[in-house]
C-alpha cells in the first residue's frame, strides 16, 4: 500500500484539522472543499477562516474543489452527508484505497454506520474508522492528541496509523470497527444528555452518574451489534466520553445545555447552532436499540428531549424511579 499522499474531503473544522495532522505527519495533502472560491481563499491565506479561525495551515496543504488521485482518502463531512458525498464521487478514485471515515454518527432512515455506507457506495474501497477524543482546534494547533484507528487488516491498519502519526497526533491501531463506530456515534448522544444536565442545573454528580450509566448502555449496544465491549475501555469509548461529556467546548454538550435550559430543538437549530451530530443520531440510536432489544433508557431519554415529546423534569423523574437493580 502506497501511503504518501492524502486527500481530505470536507472543509469544515474536522477536515481542516485532519489535513493539518496529515501534513504534520509529513504527507502531501489535498483539502477538498465545496467551491473553487473556498479553495482559492484557503490557498491564498493558508488559513480556513470559516472552519478554524486564526489557525495557520501547513504549506503542505493545497485546497481544491475536486478530488484527484491520492493514496489515502479521508472523509470528514457530517455523518448524514456521507452517502451524498460518495454518490457524487468517482468510485474508481476510491477502489483499493484506504478510506478513513471520521464522522461520528448513524444514518437517518437506514440506521447505518459510516463503514456500512462506504460498503454500499464504494465496495472496492478499504474502510478504516478514526475516532477518539480530539477537538479540531487542538489537533490543528498541534496539541497532543491520541485517537483510535480501526480496520479489518492489522498490518494495513498499523501502516496507515504510522502514515498519519505526527509529533502531536498519535493513532492507536485497533480491529473492532463496530465498537469504535458505535462509541463515536453514541458519545454524542450522551454529550447532549450531559449538557442538558448542566443546562438544567442538576449537578456534577448527576453528570458523572450519566457518564457511567451511558458507558454501561454503550457496552450493551456494542455487544448486541457484534462489537467488543472491551473496545470501550479505549480512546473511542472512555476517552471520548470523558472529553465530550464534560467540556463546554463540545458542540453536542453546548446543544444539550440549550435543551436543558428549556429550549426546543428547532429553536436551537434556527439560532445557528454548530453541527451537533447527536441530534440526528439520537432517534437512530433509539430505533437501533429497539430493533436489537437492548435496554437503552438514556438514549430513549435524549431521543424524547430532542423530539420535544418529553421535558427534562419528567425524564429525570422517570429515570430515578426505574426499579432498582444490580449494577453489572
Ligand atoms: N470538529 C471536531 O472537533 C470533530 C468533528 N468530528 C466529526 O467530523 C464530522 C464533521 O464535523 P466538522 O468538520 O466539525 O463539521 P463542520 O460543520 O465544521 O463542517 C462540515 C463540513 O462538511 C461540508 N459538507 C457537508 N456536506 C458535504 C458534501 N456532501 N460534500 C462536501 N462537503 C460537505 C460542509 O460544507 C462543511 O464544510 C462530524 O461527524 C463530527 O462529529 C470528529 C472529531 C472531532
Ligand atoms: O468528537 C469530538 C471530540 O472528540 C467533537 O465533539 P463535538 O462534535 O461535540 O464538538
Amino acid at each position: 500500500m502506497r501511503l504518501e499522499t492524502v486527500a481530505v474531503i470536507g472543509g469544515g473544522a474536522w477536515g481542516t484539522a485532519l489535513a493539518q495532522a496529515a501534513a504534520m505527519a509529513g504527507r502531501s495533502v489535498a483539502l477538498v472543499v465545496r467551491t473553487n472560491r473556498q479553495a482559492e481563499a484557503i490557498n491564498a491565506t493558508h488559513m480556513n477562516e470559516a472552519a478554524l479561525p486564526g489557525q495557520v495551515l501547513s504549506g503542505r496543504i493545497v485546497a481544491m474543489s475536486q478530488l484527484a488521485q491520492a493514496d489515502i482518502i479521508v472523509l470528514a463531512v457530517p455523518a448524514q452527508s456521507t452517502r451524498t458525498l460518495l454518490n457524487d464521487l468517482d468510485p474508481a478514485l476510491l477502489a483499493g484505497k484506504p478510506v478513513v471515515l471520521s464522522a461520528k454518527g448513524l444514518e437517518t432512515g437506514t440506521l447505518a454506520r459510516q463503514s456500512e455506507i462506504l460498503r454500499d457506495m464504494a465496495p472496492e474501497a478499504l474502510g478504516f474508522v478514526l475516532s477518539g477524543p480530539s477537538f479540531a482546534v487542538d489537533v490543528a494547533a498541534g496539541r497532543p492528541t491520541a485517537v483510535t484507528l480501526a480496520g479489518d487488516d492489522a498490518s494495513e491498519t498499523s501502516a496507515l496509523a504510522l502514515a498519519l502519526a505526527g509529533p502531536s497526533f498519535r493513532p492507536y491501531a485497533a480491529d473492532d470497527r463496530i465498537g469504535v463506530e458505535i462509541a463515536g456515534a453514541l458519545k454524542n448522544v450522551y454529550a447532549l444528555a450531559c449538557g442538558a444536565v448542566e443546562g438544567a442545573n442538576l449537578g456534577a454528580s448527576a453528570r458523572a452518574a450519566l457518564i457511567a450509566r451511558g458507558y454501561a448502555e454503550m457496552a450493551r449496544m456494542v455487544t448486541a451489534m457484534g462489537g467488543s465491549a472491551h473496545t470501550l475501555t479505549g480512546l473511542a469509548g472512555l476517552g471520548d466520553l470523558a472529553l465530550t461529556c464534560t467540556s463546554v467546548q463540545s458542540r453536542n454538550y453546548q446543544f444539550g445545555m440549550a435543551l436543558g435550559a428549556g429550549r426546543q430543538t428547532a429553536e436551537v437549530l434556527a439560532s445557528g447552532a454548530k453541527l451537533a451530530e447527536g441530534v440526528a443520531t439520537a432517534p437512530v440510536a433509539a430505533a437501533l436499540a429497539k430493533s436489537l432489544n437492548v435496554d437503552a433508557p438514556l438514549i430513549d431519554a435524549v431521543d424524547a428531549v430532542v423530539a420535544g415529546t418529553s421535558d427534562i423534569a419528567s425524564i429525570v423523574a422517570g429515570l430515578m424511579s426505574r426499579p432498582l437493580k444490580r449494577e453489572i
